[in-house]
Parts: structure tokens; C-alpha cells; sequence
């Protein structure tokens, strides 16, 4: 009995660690079974990959005046850019060869106009539970990445005691890596020096902007989505997405992690939330923050 006790304890993946500590008294709990790690992505890494190249080009063009110092650098991604301005100018009948004078849209319209919905923190529908994320805008579709989880990374064994006390932000991944994506106090310094630490001149690596309200990269609210309850089930999951070493660097400013420590060569790790259903405009996100992994 006791081994089978064990196996049951190990096979437990919880997502965030005070949260598992209050509710383990609690009887009527919802849990997500996954019948081996390897079946716990609902989508591609591919689709992942592909979603976020999508949006981030969207706002990488949308922001072009900005980016001189970067496309001076790199010529020749400069020039298929400047096609796809041209394309996207063209496609929106915004009748300028000059693109100083584009129009220049919110990332929440960027991303609107890219995926077809928007996303983004309000107060819960759940009494108690804060603040949650909505869909305020369109519609998303089943096995869509409608959201990010932003923080910082730490592989096991990284320390992390202080920024995890009281901390409600520290999302377990399948491995055992740790994602701080508290925008507050120690976390929110430790994210700031380590994104500051790797930029290479103009090249960012990171995006700071979840830090604060004026959001770069309008996906990355994850770290709001609140619990599921048996009322309210689950619309979204989390996946996890090791962001390839092709990873185009102009784009790089919009990944919302970074790495804590970075003497090991790794492969950033990313979480996404990836729909379950058809979701609608005005609809709340709710995720399990509870995964077994048979
Ligand atoms: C990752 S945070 C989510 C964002 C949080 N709602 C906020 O306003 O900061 C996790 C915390 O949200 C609250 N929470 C999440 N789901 C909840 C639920 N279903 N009911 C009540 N509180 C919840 C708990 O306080 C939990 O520790």
C-alpha cells in the first residue's frame, strides 16, 4: 500500500506550489489526468511555434519605426520585412510608400487583427479569486495559444527559496523547471536584471513590458488565469514549448522569460495555454492548476 502511495505521490505534477499546500484538505478538487508526459502537449510544438512567429512578426511590422537600430544590423532581414510591410500596407489600403507614416495600431489590435481575438486581465467571475483573464474580444477556436505564461526560469536545483515566499506565481512544469511569474517585489527585480543581463546590444532577448500595464506582447497575461472549479471547468491548458535555436533574434523582445542562470546551454523554456474548446467573446479562462501523470 505504501509503494502504491508513492507511485501516486510521484506520478502528482503540481502546477503551483502554495496553491497545493492550501488546498490539499480539500475534498471536491479538479485534476487533469494525462495518461504519460509525453501525451501532455494538445498541440504541435510546430503550431506553437508557428502562432507565435504569426503574432510576433504582426508586432514586430506594427512597431517598425522603432526597430531602426536592429534592421541596421540585419540587412537582409530588414528587406523581407520591408516586403511584408509593403504587403500588409496594401492589405489594410493604407496608400503610402513611406513607412515613417503607417498607421500604427495597440498590440491588443495587433493581435486582434492577427489571431482574431483579444485577451486580457479583468476582475474574476469567481468571488475571491482576484483577478482572471478574459477574452474581450472575437472568438478562439479549439487548440488555439490564446495566452503565455511570462517569469522567469529555473531549472531544478536554481535557488529560488525567497522569491517563492508566499508567492503564488511559481508554476511547476512536467520536468520539474520553475517559472516565476510574479510581477511583484523580488521576482519582479530578479526578471528585470536577468532580461537586462542578456540583451546584446539592441538585440532585447526578453520582454519586460508584462511587468508593467502597457503590455508588448498582449499574450502574455497566463500567469492570471485562474482554477478551475466544478462550476466552472477547464477552457485551457498549459503546454509547455522550448523555444527552438533558430528562433529569429529580431523577435526575441517578445518572449516574455528568461532564463535565471545561464552557464548551461539550454533551449528557453516557454509555457503557453492552449484552448480545449471554442471560446467566446467575453468568456473568463480557467485552467487546472492540478496534473496526474499516469
Ligand atoms: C496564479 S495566481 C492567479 C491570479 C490571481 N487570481 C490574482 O489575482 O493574482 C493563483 C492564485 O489565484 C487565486 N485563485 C486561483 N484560482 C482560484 C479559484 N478557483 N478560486 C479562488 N481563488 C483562486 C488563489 O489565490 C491562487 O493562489
Amino acid at each position: 500500500m505504501l509503494r502504491e502511495l508513492r507511485r501516486r505521490w510521484r506520478s502528482y505534477r503540481y502546477r503551483f506550489v502554495p496553491w497545493l499546500a492550501l488546498n490539499l484538505r480539500r475534498q471536491r478538487r479538479t485534476l487533469r489526468y494525462v495518461p504519460e508526459s509525453s501525451q501532455d502537449k494538445i498541440i504541435a510544438d510546430e503550431d506553437v511555434f508557428e502562432t507565435l512567429l504569426k503574432i510576433f512578426k504582426a508586432l514586430f511590422i506594427n512597431d517598425f519605426s522603432r526597430q531602426a537600430e536592429i534592421l541596421a544590423l540585419l540587412p537582409e532581414v530588414k528587406c523581407q520585412y520591408l516586403e511584408l510591410l509593403t504587403v500588409e500596407q496594401k492589405r489594410s489600403k493604407v496608400n503610402s510608400c513611406n513607412h515613417q507614416s503607417q498607421h500604427v495600431f495597440s498590440p491588443e489590435e495587433v493581435l486582434f487583427n492577427t489571431l482574431g481575438f483579444a485577451v486580457s486581465r479583468d476582475r474574476s467571475s469567481l468571488v475571491s479569486a482576484g483577478t482572471g483573464v478574459f477574452v474581450t474580444k472575437g472568438f478562439v477556436p479549439k487548440g488555439t495559444v490564446v495566452s503565455m505564461y511570462p517569469g522567469t526560469v529555473y531549472r531544478k536545483h536554481e535557488p529560488i527559496f525567497f522569491q517563492s515566499l508566499g508567492n503564488p506565481f511559481i508554476f511547476r512544469c512536467i520536468d520539474g523547471v520553475l517559472i516565476d511569474g510574479n510581477d511583484k517585489g523580488l521576482s519582479r527585480s530578479v526578471y528585470r536584471s536577468c532580461s537586462r543581463r542578456d540583451q546584446l546590444g539592441p538585440f532585447q532577448m526578453s520582454d519586460e513590458s508584462w511587468l508593467t500595464a502597457t503590455l508588448q506582447n498582449p499574450l502574455a497575461v497566463g500567469q492570471y488565469v485562474n482554477n478551475c472549479s466544478h462550476e466552472k471547468t477547464a477552457n485551457v491548458c498549459y503546454q509547455e514549448f522550448d523555444v527552438p535555436g533558430h528562433f529569429p533574434v529580431e523577435l526575441k523582445q517578445y518572449l516574455p522569460n528568461i532564463v535565471y542562470s545561464h552557464d548551461i546551454e539550454s533551449h528557453l523554456r516557454c509555457v503557453v495555454l492552449v484552448t480545449l474548446r471554442d471560446i467566446k467573446q467575453g468568456e473568463e479562462l480557467f485552467s487546472n492548476y492540478y496534473t496526474v501523470v499516469s
